[in-house]
């Protein structure tokens, strides 16, 4: 029959397909995927931009037009807010403010907003790319970045299948903060019982975790006017940052550690990009070793 296939030819159909299914496999193999988690506002996407900006070499130009469009229209919306309080608290403005904000009032309108601005005043969540590729070497990590307010976390689950590695952000400064979603609960009890939730989860409880406690320059200028033993009367040390990191460190420590899995402790301030360079570098080696260890060749 003229379908067939001569003897010759399909040995090498079949070593075409062995080579391309032995290149998907390297491909797959090299693919680590890696899920940050955290409340709301604890760092998780700045942390992925810093991601990008020290692997990358920067942000995409797309990315940037966005994050523009998207700033102008918080200063738009912030200022209204406080041209509208100003109205509620009775206090006059002067005439170029008058112009000012007649300005800012009609940037508002509907059809004077570009449709970035539009899903600028949307959630902040919609801006977020849940899953983005950084290539290092020859490793891609697929790093997936979600909305940490409560409303967000249901559709956690979604991204949670073949997870490599699983980080966690916990906002260091946010001992002293109430949270947004609920303004009884404290956000570092927040974070402590979220942490509690994932890290002891089926999905995580045998994976190594990656620890970060961000936001530290925001802690060490707090601790001057709000003392940590106000919020955590438990806390019985000095009232500086070291302590403050050594506290906080053994407490999420004590949720999550367990006899299958190492955590990664790092103390970072995600918005200095010289010194998460530093920390991002120490995270690789983790990340490549985890691999590594994982498919047995260490
Ligand atoms: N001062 C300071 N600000 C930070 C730090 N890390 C993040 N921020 C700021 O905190 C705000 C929230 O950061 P995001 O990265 O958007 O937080 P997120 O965890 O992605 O928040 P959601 O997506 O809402 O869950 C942003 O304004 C960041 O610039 C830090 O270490 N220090
Ligand atoms: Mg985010």
């Amino acid at each position: 029959m003229g379908l067939k296939l001569s003897s010759k030819k399909r040995a090498k159909r079949s070593d075409l397909v062995d080579q391309q299914l032995q290149k998907d496999l390297i491909q797959e193999n090299q693919t680590i995927k890696i899920i940050v988690l955290g409340t709301g506002d604890s760092g998780k996407s700045t942390l992925l931009k810093q991601m990008r900006i020290v692997f990358q070499g920067g942000l995409p130009e797309n990315d940037k037009k966005l994050y523009k469009d998207t700033i102008r229209a918080n200063i738009i919306r912030d200022m209204v807010s406080l041209l509208k309080a100003a109205e509620d608290l009775e206090i006059s403005l002067n005439e170029s403010n008058k112009s000012l904000a007649k300005y800012f009032y009609s940037s508002v309108t509907p059809d004077s907003e570009s449709l970035n601005q539009e899903l600028a005043f949307q959630n902040r969540s919609k801006f977020q790319i849940p899953d983005q590729l950084i290539f290092i070497n020859n490793y891609t990590w697929r790093v997936v970045d979600v909305g940490g307010q409560r409303s967000e976390r249901r559709k956690w689950i979604h991204h949670f299948d073949d997870v490599d590695v699983f980080i966690y952000i916990v906002a260091i400064s946010e001992y002293d903060q109430q949270l947004f979603e609920d303004s009884a609960i404290n956000r570092m009890h927040e974070s402590m019982s979220l942490f509690n939730k994932t890290a002891n989860s089926e999905n995580f409880k045998e994976k190594n975790c990656i620890l970060f406690f961000n936001k530290t320059d925001l802690f060490q200028k707090k601790l001057k006017t709000s003392p940590l033993s106000k919020f955590f009367p438990d806390f019985n040390f000095e009232n500086d940052p070291q302590s403050g990191h050594e506290f906080f460190k053994q407490k999420f420590l004590s949720i999550g550690r367990n006899h299958n899995r190492h955590i990664f402790t790092h103390f970072t301030c995600a918005i200095d990009t010289d010194s998460m360079k530093l920390v991002l570098e120490a995270v690789n080696v983790t990340i490549i070793e985890n691999h590594l260890k994982k498919d047995g060749f260490i």
